[in-house]
């Protein structure tokens, strides 16, 4: 398969031919012709030696998304690279909220580029965007991050806000750190630096120091990675720019899921078991759950598929109500009569519709132009109280709300997102050797693939509602499909 076209054919043996367009991905040579390329290091490396099938290859280059039927390059080491590693001065950093696994992502990019390609200057940029232009940067080795995968949070910190591209830009072409890190302190390191930076500004000839820079984080911070991208190739920089997907709440589309979903679905467990013995404890108990969940509800929805406790769960693509027919309160009911017991598992963004709010409250947004949502269990214990002393003002009732917000992602990540976080990061490594930029590695359909930067940032990964993951949710707890008749 040729594989510089955007659309192809590929055809079977048999009589069906199916189009495939294959994604441009941009690459540093679409804007720097003359780049040198150079073997890959793998070559060299003592303890293993590449066979014929272990760098990536025109007919094997080829990533399928089923959903709709574009193509991707496939992620994975090129037999030559395009960035020189001792030249190399990569930087690190991790934006947004906290996602388990956050520290396994940056731990395997330091190690990958420093074992596999041999790099040497690899910088964590701290707390998020603004550090490229605010603090000094700290300069890892495998030794400082060798257990950082068995950490929670991030140790190079985050944050919201903060993007000024200008400030970012000037920030990584001026060498990107305004102090030298530790290791190379002296006035003599500082010159040498300088005088680097200054050559850098003047342009990509062979010998000069290249760029490349990881960037981890959510939706907003992949809208960011955009500009950011978008105006190093108007600057013409050689500097390679990289996403790497994370977020808690798994809104990301195009990738199958994000790292550290799965730990927090996993940690999610323990509060709905919580729930369900407080509510199983009491008389007319129920047992509300508000798990994370911004403007999607997978969190909810997979604990509540792994859990089997849950009664009903709440998501903000599925609009609820809570009086009338078919409503909260009628099904709650039936429930408490069956059972005696309830578990309500909601999503922190389900309802904010139906959550009274004033004008103000509805301006609020966060540092990064989030809105700020209302608690929505606080919202709906009082409500379920109200309706129950109205209905039922004498039998007993118990509404005791768990809200384990930041405990289900500020924890380490189990070793299915360990192992996950790995494959990213070697991935995002491996393609921006290639001279690939302005992409995420991610997998699609279980295969890894880099994909444009620029679709991510607009791909939003909500709930199908229609689809058979929903329907099999409402088939576990028979909740009300909250259609009003
Ligand atoms: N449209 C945008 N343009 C440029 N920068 C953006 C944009 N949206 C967000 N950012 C920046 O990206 C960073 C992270 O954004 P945000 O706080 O929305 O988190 P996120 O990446 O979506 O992660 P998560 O929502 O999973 O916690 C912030 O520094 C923010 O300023
Ligand atoms: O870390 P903060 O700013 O409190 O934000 C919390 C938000 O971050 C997320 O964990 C990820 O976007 C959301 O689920 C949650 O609403
Ligand atoms: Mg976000």
């Amino acid at each position: 398969m040729s594989l510089p076209h955007p659309t192809t054919t590929a055809s079977d043996s048999s009589t069906t031919t199916i189009p495939i367009n294959l994604q441009p991905l941009p690459h540093l040579t679409h804007y720097l012709p003359d780049l040198q390329t150079h073997p890959n290091p793998l070559n060299q490396n003592p303890f293993f030696h590449p066979s014929p099938l272990f760098y990536i290859h025109p007919s094997s280059d080829l990533v399928l998304n089923n959903d709709n039927l574009l193509a991707y390059h496939r992620a994975g080491p090129r037999e030559r690279v395009f960035f020189d590693p001792p030249r190399v001065r990569a930087a690190v950093v991790t934006c947004g909220g906290l996602c388990p696994g956050m520290n396994t992502v940056i731990r395997e990019l330091v190690v990958g580029l420093w074992e596999l390609y041999g790099v040497r200057e690899i910088y964590g940029v701290r707390a998020g965007f603004r550090g490229f232009y605010t603090g000094d940067p700290v300069l890892m080795d495998p030794e400082m991050v060798h257990d950082w995968h068995k950490k929670g949070g991030t140790e190079l910190q985050t944050s919201r806000g903060g993007f000024d591209l200008d400030r970012i830009v000037n920030g990584i072409q001026d060498r990107g750190y305004n102090q030298v890190a530790p290791s190379s302190s002296s006035l003599f390191w500082r010159l040498i630096i300088l005088i680097d930076s200054l050559l850098f500004v003047a342009g990509p000839k062979p010998g000069r120091r290249s760029r490349v820079v990881y960037i981890i984080g959510g939706d907003g911070t992949m809208r960011g990675a955009v500009k950011l991208f978008d105006e190093i190739r108007r600057k013409k920089l050689n500097v390679g720019i990289v996403g790497i997907p994370k977020t808690v709440d798994n809104d990301v589309g195009i990738i199958d899921r994000s790292f550290g979903f799965q730990t927090a679905v996993e940690m999610a467990q323990q509060a709905i078991s919580a729930g369900h013995v407080e509510a199983e404890s009491a008389v007319n108990g129920i047992g509300l759950v508000k798990l994370m969940g911004r403007s999607t509800g997978h969190i909810a929805l997979n604990a509540t598929l792994s859990s089997r406790d849950v009664d009903c769960c709440l998501i903000p693509e599925n609009e609820f109500y809570l009086e009338g027919k078919g409503g909260l309160f009628e099904f709650l009911e039936h429930r408490l009569k069956k059972n005696g017991h309830a578990v309500l598992v909601v999503a922190e963004g389900a309802g904010q519709d139906i959550i009274p709010r004033t004008d103000a409250q509805k301006e609020e947004r966060d540092e990064s132009g989030n809105p700020v949502f209302l608690d929505v269990g606080v919202w709906l214990k009082s409500a379920l109280k109200k309706w129950w002393d109205q209905d039922h003002p004498d039998e007993l009732f118990t509404v005791k709300y768990i809200d384990p917000t930041y405990m289900i992602r500020a924890v380490p990540a189990n070793a299915t997102d360990n192992l996950y976080c790995t494959l990213l990061a070697h991935s995002a490594i491996h393609g921006v050797m290639a001279g690939y930029t302005g992409f995420v590695a991610g997998p699609i359909n279980g295969n890894y693939a880099y994909i444009p930067l620029e679709e991510v940032a607009v791909a939003k990964n909500p709930v199908n509602t229609a689809a058979h993951k929903w329907a099999w949710v409402r088939s576990v707890t028979n909740q009300p499909d909250f259609l009003r008749s």
